[in-house]
């Protein structure tokens, strides 16, 4: 609801895609032109073409210098900047130049914007939120995340919440063959480990509505104050928002929340890509005929559904996620059945 609304259609960036876009995804070097006096700044939030940055400590409000051209700056991104660094209310300085991303995570693309879009820049750790009741947890969600994670080259973090109202082990044993980095919360509990993953690094937080992340993102950075939401992260003023990140300091780190964001976009995810989020599969699939799309006849992973080697879920995750990368509604799906 927040994501996109009030904002016309705007134009496309250079690295955002349409759904059916092959290639050309990767990030990439911009030009660079020369600003001598230029100051490095980190991007914590975007609005409406207004970038706010951490400059020398200070938080500075920017606009996108006409030479950077239709490249888009997203939250994470790490930018030199000129002009006005004061900070002062009304002050306004320029961004020259993005430097090159170490990651990329896209959005997935919907119906109201059918282009997958960067949102988040050189992040390195996805903190997949799923809740283990109310509402109940969604393997497929976690699946697709996974994928979008290992694609981009960050370290996933399964974080389940709501442990005082279910335990973890039924979902935990799903995943029991994937060495995945867990945390679970419950209200009123010890946070400390979670924070221990989170120290020093850039984290985003992804979670389909009313899994917990803005509760945790409140006991974690209680200034941040997300439960009130309507002050513009930009601007500092009460206007109701339609960014899609905002990066918060945690700890020497950066915790992205992602509010509005139902999931990752996987249209520019090559098949293979898609099969290395499920590595628990990965032997099965060596097994298949060449060129295989897992998804019909003479495919190994049904032989290995039949002798019980892998999970059947499993399988019917990775099959939903492969078919489903062309249409990425269906594949959204399972993400966007709890947000309704
Ligand atoms: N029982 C229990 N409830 C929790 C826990 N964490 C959060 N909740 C409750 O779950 C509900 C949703 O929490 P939020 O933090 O708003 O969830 P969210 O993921 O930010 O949801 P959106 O803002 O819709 O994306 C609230 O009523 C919370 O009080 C928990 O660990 N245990
Ligand atoms: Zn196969």
């Amino acid at each position: 609801m927040r994501a996109g609304s009030g904002r016309g259609r705007p134009d496309l960036d250079e690295d955002d895609i349409r759904v059916r876009a092959r290639g050309g995804s990767r990030p990439r070097t911009r030009k660079r032109p020369r600003h001598e006096d230029a100051q490095e700044g980190f991007v914590t939030a975007v609005d409406r073409g207004r970038y706010r940055c951490l400059v020398n400590g200070r938080s500075v409000v920017a606009m996108k210098a006409r030479e950077l051209g239709r490249g888009s700056i997203v939250v994470g991104d790490r930018v030199a900047l000129v002009g006005d660094l004061s900070g002062r209310p009304d002050t306004l300085a320029r961004v020259v130049r993005v430097e090159e991303r170490s990651s990329v995570l896209r959005r997935t693309a919907d119906d109201t914007d059918p282009v997958e879009r960067v949102i988040v820049a050189n992040a390195d750790r996805l903190v997949i939120v799923c809740a283990l009741a109310d509402p109940d947890p969604q393997p497929r969600f976690i699946d697709r995340c996974l994928v979008a994670a290992y694609d981009a080259g960050l370290e996933p973090l399964l974080c389940l919440t709501k442990a005082d109202l279910a335990a973890p082990d039924e979902l935990l044993a799903l995943y029991s063959a994937l060495d995945l980095p867990h945390v679970v919360t419950r209200r009123d509990g010890d946070l400390s480990p979670l924070l221990d993953h989170l120290r020093g690094r850039i984290s985003v937080l992804i979670g389909s509505s009313g899994v917990g992340k803005s509760t945790l993102v409140n006991l974690l950075v209680p200034e941040a104050d997300r439960a009130v939401g309507h002050v513009n992260p930009v601007t500092g003023r009460g206007r109701h928002t339609s960014t899609s990140a905002v990066a918060l300091p945690i700890e020497g780190g950066w915790i992205i929340d992602t509010p509005g964001v139902r999931s990752f976009g996987l249209a520019h995810v090559e098949p293979d890509d898609v099969v290395a989020g499920f590595p628990d599969l990965a032997d099965a699939v060596d097994e298949c005929p060449p060129g295989c799309t897992h998804l019909g006849d003479g495919c190994a992973l049904d032989a290995w559904v039949d002798e019980g080697r892998v999970e059947a879920a499993r399988v019917v995750s990775l099959r939903r996620l492969l078919a489903g990368r062309e249409g990425e509604d269906a594949a959204a799906d399972g993400a966007g059945r709890a947000r309704s």
